[in-house]
C-alpha cells in the first residue's frame, strides 16, 4: 500500500492557482525528489503534505497508518533558525515533542532516542554545543537527528543542501541515502540540485505550476522534460 497518494490536487492562494492537477504517490522506502524552477509550487506542495495547507481540490490520502504529524520535517533554513539559542541536545530532543501529548516532561525513552539519533548522525560530541555556533553542515545533521526522533517512517526535506559547500553537500546526501537504505525511512526531498536528484532518487516529481513529470528516475532521464532539465541546468 502507498504511504501517500495524491489525486488531482491543486492549491490556490487568495483565489490564484499556485500549482494544479498533481497526481502522484509515494511508496514505503521510496526516495522521491521534487524538482522544478523557482515558484513552480514545490514548497506549496510540501505545506500540503504536512497538512499545513488544504488543497483547493483533490485528495491526499495517507496509507500504512501514516499520520501527517509522523512526518519528520527539515524546513528550509532561515537566518532566524540558524541562530536558534539552544543546545544541540535540546534541538534533537524537541523532535519528540509530538510524543509528549499531555505529559509535561520527556520520558527516559525519549531522551535515549535523542542520544541514539545523535550517535547515528555522528554528532554525539556536539551534544552540549550551542546549535547556532555550528557550521551549516553540522546544523543539518542536528536537524536530521531531530527529524529521526519525530518519525520512523518518512522524512521530508526542503532544500537541505542550500548554502553548503560541495564536500559537505556530498556528505549530507550520503547520510540521507543511508537513512533511506539502512534505516528503511522514506525520503521526500525538494531539491534544486537536479544532478544529485537523479543520482540518489528512486522517483522524480517535476513541477512547473502543474505536473510535468512523475515516474522513476530512469524514465525521467529518458524523458524529453528530464533530458532537457538535466542537460540544461545544474542548479535550476
Ligand atoms: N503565501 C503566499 N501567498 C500568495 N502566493 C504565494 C504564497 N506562497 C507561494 N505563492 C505563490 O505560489 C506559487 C508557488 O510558490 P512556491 O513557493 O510553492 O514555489 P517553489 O517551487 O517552492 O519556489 P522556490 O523554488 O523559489 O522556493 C508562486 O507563484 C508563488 O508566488
Amino acid at each position: 500500500m502507498n504511504l501517500i497518494t495524491c489525486k488531482n490536487i491543486s492549491f490556490v492562494y487568495d483565489g490564484v492557482p499556485a500549482v494544479k492537477d498533481l497526481d502522484f504517490s509515494v511508496e514505503p522506502n521510496d526516495y522521491l525528489c521534487i524538482v522544478g524552477e523557482n515558484g513552480a509550487g514545490k514548497s506549496t506542495l510540501v505545506k500540503g503534505l504536512l497538512r499545513l495547507k488544504k488543497p483547493a481540490s483533490g485528495t491526499i490520502h495517507m496509507g500504512n497508518g501514516l499520520l501527517a504529524k509522523e512526518i519528520g520535517y527539515l524546513p528550509q533554513q532561515t537566518a532566524v533558525q540558524k541562530d536558534f539559542p539552544a543546545s544541540v541536545y535540546e534541538v534533537v530532543l524537541s523532535g519528540c515533542l509530538n510524543r509528549l501529548g499531555l505529559k509535561p516532561f520527556y520520558t527516559k525513552r525519549e531522551k535515549e532516542l535523542a542520544n541514539e539519533n545523535l550517535q547515528k548522525m555522528g554528532i554525539t560530541k556536539l551534544k552540549n554545543r550551542c546549535y547556532r555556533e555550528l557550521s551549516g553542515g553540522q546544523q543539518q545533521r542536528v536537524l536530521l537527528a531531530r527529524a529521526l526522533c519525530a518519525t520512523k517512517k518518512v522524512i521530508l526535506l526542503d532544500e537541505p543542501a542550500a548554502g553548503l559547500d560541495p564536500v559537505v553537500t556530498q556528505n549530507l546526501y550520503e547520510l540521507i541515502r543511508q537513512i533511506n537504505e539502512d534505516m528503511g525511512i522514506t525520503i521526500i526531498m525538494v531539491s534544486h540540485d537536479i544532478h544529485a536528484a537523479v543520482q540518489y532518487a528512486k522517483h522524480i516529481l517535476h513541477l512547473c505550476h502543474s505536473q510535468l513529470f512523475f515516474g522513476t528516475t530512469e524514465d525521467y532521464r529518458n524523458s524529453e522534460v528530464g533530458s532537457r532539465f538535466i542537460g540544461g541546468v545544474s542548479h535550476a
